[in-house]
C-alpha cells in the first residue's frame, strides 16, 4: 500500500494533491473493510461446517408424556423409554406426547424438535377422505363391480348381514391385470359408495423412497386406516413388495421382504369383519409370492382384463358424453377401431381428439378427430413391441 501511496505521491507531487491521497486511503479503507467483512462471514460459516462436522449423533425419540416437573418421558430409537430434561433453548410449550425430538449422545436431554415423523410417513402414502368416483364413471367391468360389492363394500356397511347368516367375507381383495384398465378406479369407487377412507399406497414407491423405512410404513398405514376407519388400503403395484424371491443375498432384498413380512402380519391381525378392507393391484399376478394368495389375505382374486368391444364403448360414451361433438357418434365403430386398447389408452384418445379441434381453431369435436387421435394413439401403443407385461393379456 505504501508502495501504491509513494508512486502516487511521485506521479503528483507537483501539484501537492494531499486530498487526493486522503480520498485514495479512504477508498482503500473502505475496499479493505468489506473484504475483511466477507473474510469474516466465510470464517463463520467454515466454523458452522466444522462443529457439524464434529459433533456427536444425536438419538431420535418419540414425546410419550411430560412430568408436572417440567422433564419429559420419551421412547428413544435406540430402545429404552428415557426420563430427560430439556435444554433451555428449546420451548417446552411446543413439545406434546408424539413430538419427534433429537437426544444429546448420552440420553440425557431434548436438544432439538425435528419435524412431525407423521408429516414425512404421510408423503408416503396418500389419504383420502372420501373419493369421488362412481361405479358409473367406469366403463364395462359390471362382473368385477359386482364382486367389489359383495366382498368390500356389503360387508363394510352391513357387516351384521354376514354375522347373521355365519359367513365371513375375504380381508384382501387382489385385482389384476394389464396397466389402464381401470383397476386404481374400482377401489376408488367401492371406497366412495362404502362412505369409507381411502388410502393409497403404491408400493413400488415406498420400497424405493423409503429404504429401511417400508416396514415401518406398512404399520403406521394400518394404524391409521383403522383410526379412520371404516377404510379400504388400496395397494398399488403390489408385486414391487410381494413378488417370489429366491435369493435374499442384499441388503435391499431383505428390506423388502420385512416389508412384505410385515403387510402379512397386518392382515393376519385382522378379522374378517373388521371395518378395515384391503385392495392391492399388480399387472403380474404370475411372479407373486404365493404367501401373498394364501387363504385369509389376498384370497379373493379379481382379474380386470382389457375391455372388450361393449366395454370401450362405454367408456367411449363416458368420455364423449362431456365434451362438445358436432354429429352423432357411432360409439360401435369406434369400440371396433380400438381393439387391444385399455380403458386408459380410450380416454386419451378422447382428450387426443379434444387437442385435433382446438388446433383447428373449432370449438367442437367432429369423428374425424376421433379417428385422427385413435391412429396416433394406436401407433404410439403398438410401435414397439408390446411391453412384455402386457403380453400375457392381450
Ligand atoms: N373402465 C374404465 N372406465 C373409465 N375410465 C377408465 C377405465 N379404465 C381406465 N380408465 C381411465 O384410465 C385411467 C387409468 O386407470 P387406472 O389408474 O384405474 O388403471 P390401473 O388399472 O390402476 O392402471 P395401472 O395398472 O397402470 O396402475 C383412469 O384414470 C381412467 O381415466
Amino acid at each position: 500500500m505504501s508502495g501504491e501511496i509513494d508512486s502516487y505521491k511521485a506521479r503528483n507531487y507537483s501539484n501537492n494533491n494531499d486530498d487526493a491521497i486522503v480520498r485514495l486511503l479512504e477508498e482503500k479503507i473502505e475496499s479493505l473493510t468489506k473484504e475483511l467483512e466477507k473474510l469474516r462471514q466465510d470464517l463463520n460459516w467454515y466454523k458452522g461446517e466444522l462443529e457439524k462436522l464434529l459433533a456427536p449423533p444425536y438419538i431420535e425419540a418419540t414425546v410419550l408424556d411430560i412430568l408436572p416437573d417440567g422433564r419429559v418421558v420419551v421412547r428413544s430409537s435406540s430402545g429404552p423409554n428415557l426420563v430427560v430434561n430439556v435444554a433451555s433453548a428449546i420451548d417446552i410449550k411446543k413439545i406434546k406426547p408424539g413430538t419427534s425430538v433429537a437426544l444429546t449422545q448420552r440420553g440425557s436431554a431434548i436438544v432439538e424438535i425435528l419435524p412431525n415423523r407423521e408429516d414425512i410417513i404421510v408423503k408416503s402414502f396418500e389419504v383420502v377422505e372420501r373419493p369421488n368416483i362412481h361405479y358409473s364413471d367406469i366403463g364395462g367391468l359390471e362382473t368385477q363391480i359386482q364382486e367389489l360389492k359383495e366382498v368390500v363394500e356389503i360387508p363394510l356397511k352391513n357387516p351384521e348381514l354376514f354375522r347373521e347368516i355365519g359367513i365371513e367375507p375375504p380381508k384382501g381383495v387382489l385385482l389384476y391385470g394389464p396397466p389402464g384398465t381401470g383397476k386404481t378406479m374400482l377401489a376408488k369407487a367401492v371406497a366412495t359408495e362404502s362412505n369409507a377412507t381411502f388410502i393409497q399406497v403404491v408400493a413400488s414407491e415406498f420400497a424405493q423412497k423409503f429404504v429401511g423405512e417400508g416396514a415401518r410404513i406398512v404399520r403406521e398405514v394400518f394404524e391409521l386406516a383403522r383410526r379412520k376407519a371404516p377404510s379400504i388400503v388400496f395397494i398399488d403395484e403390489i408385486d414391487a413388495i410381494g413378488a417370489k424371491r429366491i435369493d435374499l443375498g442384499t441388503s435391499g432384498e431383505r428390506e423388502v421382504q420385512r416389508t412384505l413380512m410385515q403387510l402379512l402380519a397386518e392382515i393376519d391381525g385382522f378379522k374378517p369383519l373388521d371395518n378395515v378392507k384391503i385392495i392391492a393391484a399388480t399387472n403380474r399376478i404370475d411372479i407373486l409370492d404365493p404367501a401373498l394368495l394364501r387363504p385369509g389375505r389376498f384370497d379373493r382374486l379379481i382379474e380386470v382384463p382389457l375391455p372388450d368391444v361393449k366395454g370401450r364403448e362405454e367408456i367411449f360414451k363416458i368420455y364423449l358424453s362431456k365434451m362438445k361433438i358436432d354429429s352423432s357418434i357411432n360409439y360401435n365403430e369406434l369400440a371396433k377401431l380400438t381393439e387391444g386398447l385399455s380403458g386408459a389408452d380410450i380416454k386419451n384418445i378422447c382428450t387426443e381428439a379434444g387437442y385435433n379441434a382446438i388446433r383447428d381453431g373449432r370449438k367442437y369435436i367432429t369423428y374425424k378427430d376421433i379417428t385422427v387421435a385413435i391412429d396416433k394413439v394406436k401407433k404410439s401403443r403398438f410401435k414397439n413391441k408390446i411391453p412384455e407385461r402386457h403380453e400375457k393379456y392381450t
